[in-house]
């Protein structure tokens, strides 16, 4: 894949927001056991997500999070996801676990994700119609968005897909594409939409909340093989 990396100024701060001429950065999430993300960094994974959702079959206590934490090595970004938490037990988790950024999957306000002074991603609900760009623009202290298949009120994490052809070009954010993504499809996704990173969990399991490492290796060089021509 080739091309100019486009870029522009949001909130003061410049990003680089699209995946033409440099790796697509990999997220894997729903992380449970230490093992699954002691491989994924040996694998190459930029980031791994701890799901603090209890309703979630993927959903970590503090001290299983801490586990995995702890198998990670440096330069590997541990992102918290929550949906529609409490503000004291975000706090909580972030007093208690190094965690790097916060991933908020509800219908938290903007008011609630900043009030954390954490960086924070943002998942827009792709299940349901809508321009991407509107939760863009109402979030504007969000570092990315993480676009999922999920409705309104629903949970992510369904491995189902949706419309690639919904994922704009010209956001001027870093886009995470979720939703059902998989070794089969992944390369396909990133060439067509074009996104920062993906993120992944489902697609990448052999049971919920396990991961296997046949399948997050042939996800994670699947996307960097877009990048190497194939
Ligand atoms: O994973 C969950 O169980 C979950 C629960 C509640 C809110 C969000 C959840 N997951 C979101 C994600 O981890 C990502 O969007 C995910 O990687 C995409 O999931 P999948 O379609 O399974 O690849």
């Amino acid at each position: 894949m080739s091309g100019s990396i486009a870029s522009l100024s949001r909130s003061g701060t410049t990003f680089i927001v699209s995946a033409n001429s440099f790796r697509t950065r990999v997220k894997i999430c729903g992380i449970t056991r230490p093992e699954d993300g002691r491989k994924a960094a040996q694998l190459g994974a930029d980031a791994v997500g701890l799901v603090f959702h209890e309703r979630s079959c993927r959903a970590v206590d503090r001290a299983t999070a801490q586990a995995v934490i702890d198998a990670l090595p440096p330069f590997v970004t541990v992102v918290a996801l929550f949906q529609d938490p409490q503000a004291a037990f975000v706090r909580q988790v972030l007093r208690e676990l190094r965690i790097d950024l916060l991933q908020f999957h509800g219908d938290e306000a903007p008011e609630f994700c900043e009030g954390f002074h954490r960086r924070y991603i943002k998942a827009i609900p792709m299940g349901e119609p809508g321009d991407p760009k509107a939760w863009v623009a109402r979030y504007p202290s969000a570092v990315g968005f993480l676009l999922d298949s999920h409705s309104r009120g629903a949970s992510g994490g369904s491995g189902e897909i949706f419309d690639w052809a919904r994922v704009p070009h010209d956001a001027g954010v870093p886009l995470i594409l979720a939703g059902g993504l998989s070794p089969e499809n992944v390369g396909g996704a990133v060439r067509q939409a074009r996104p920062f990173a993906v993120d992944v969990s489902t697609g990448v399991e052999s049971a919920p909340g396990v991961k296997d490492p046949e399948l997050m290796a042939a996800f994670i060089s699947e996307v960097s093989n877009v990048h190497q021509g194939d």
